[in-house]
């Protein structure tokens, strides 16, 4: 019997294209194609393990007419080079993890009556899934309280996949000495040049507490190199996050879904500064769940002061406490099988 054959629509940022490795992870008896956009991260991570299929597709979140409309022609093509591939390949079903890449997926598999699920990870959810989830036959959630914004949908929570190395005790191949308070800093996949900023302000003075700090500043941070210290680790972008929350006492992040959920498993307290250009502020209702859960501390950016979150880390460091309630409170959020719960309902949809 020829095998499924699934196309995984996911692309841009870690926070889409992670929790969708992870629920790839669980189809390994299945055909997995991957469609992406070139130039994004998908083409640096996706190739060792699925052939990509790249599309022109962008954002229609332009205000100029003239982008607007390119965009919608290239969608308009997108969804036709699309709808080509899921006929020419007899592909069984789309899983996508929403963004702009879902739009042509989703629309060519309703044209050609192939089911799509798709996967919303934040709070609020995006755009396309509030469009185009109702096409769906079902829609899984990272965060419950989102069904009330999808009324149309077919959901189901199911929480955020994690990678599988997220499940086990990773070693940290990092330079950081064994008893040290360990602070780790990350701004989603791409970084954060406003956090990266304010931690170098802060930093020194938790450098004085005893504390190393391991940074990961993203690739395009204007400010890489300026900051030497032999408490202080600075990477562009680390592979072993799993290891890196493992092992820190708190992490000072951005509020990303895919990061969250990770926070969640390894138990690592966190003060989280939500992206403030986030579309409808959806890091800051992710971040105002894990705070009402009790697993994090939110700062918001709009007048953070140095003082601000150099004293906010300080006094959870100093409390061993308050960090193991964090913690504790942290793990109460995660799912560990959230991937197989997806690959599941992935399966499902197929056999319906
Ligand atoms: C700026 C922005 O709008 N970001 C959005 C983007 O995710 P974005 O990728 O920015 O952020 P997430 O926190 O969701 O995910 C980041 C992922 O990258 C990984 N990582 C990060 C740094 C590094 O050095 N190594 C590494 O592996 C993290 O472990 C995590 O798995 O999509 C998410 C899911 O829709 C949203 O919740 C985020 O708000």
């Amino acid at each position: 019997m020829a095998p499924t054959r699934l196309l995984v629509a996911a692309s841009g940022t870690g926070g889409h294209l992670f929790p969708a490795l992870a629920v790839a992870e669980q189809l390994s008896d299945w055909e997995i194609e991957w469609l992406g956009v070139p130039n994004r991260l998908e083409t640096k991570l996706v190739p060792a393990c699925y052939p990509l299929r790249t599309v022109p597709v962008e954002g229609l979140q332009s205000r100029s007419p003239l982008r607007l409309l390119r965009a919608l022609g290239l969608l308009g093509l997108s969804t036709l080079q699309v709808w080509r591939l899921l006929r020419d390949r007899r592909v069984d079903i789309v899983f996508t993890t929403g963004g702009y890449i879902a739009a042509p997926a989703i629309v060519a598999a309703r044209q050609l009556r192939i089911p799509a699920l798709l996967h919303e990870s934040n709070a609020i959810p995006g755009r396309v899934t509030r469009w185009l989830g109702p096409q769906c036959q079902t829609v899984a959630l990272g965060f419950a309280d989102a069904a009330k914004r999808l009324p149309r949908c077919q959901t189901v929570w199911t929480s955020t996949p994690v990678r599988e190395r997220f499940r086990s005790p990773q070693p940290l191949a990092l330079p950081v000495p064994e008893n040290a308070p360990l602070i780790a800093v990350v701004g989603g996949s791409q970084g954060a040049v406003a956090v990266n900023r304010l931690v170098r302000a802060c930093a020194p003075a938790w450098f004085a507490a005893g504390a190393t700090v391991v940074h990961l500043t993203g690739e395009r941070d204007p400010d890489a190199g300026t900051m030497k210290h032999p408490q202080y680790v600075e990477l562009p972008f680390y592979d072993n996050v799993a290891g890196l929350f493992q092992r820190a006492d708190l992490a000072v992040s951005r509020a990303g879904a895919g990061t969250l959920t990770e926070l969640a498993f390894t138990r690592t307290p966190s003060v989280l500064i939500p992206f403030p250009f986030a579309a409808d502020d959806h890091q800051a209702y992710n971040a105002a769940a894990f705070a009402s859960a009790g697993a994090a501390v939110v700062l918001s950016q709009a007048n953070l002061e140095r003082d601000h979150l150099q004293t906010a880390v300080l006094e959870l460091l100093g409390d061993r406490e308050r960090r193991a309630a964090m913690a504790a409170r942290a793990a109460s959020l995660a799912v560990p099988e959230s991937a197989e719960q997806l690959a599941a309902l992935v399966r499902a949809a197929v056999e319906r």
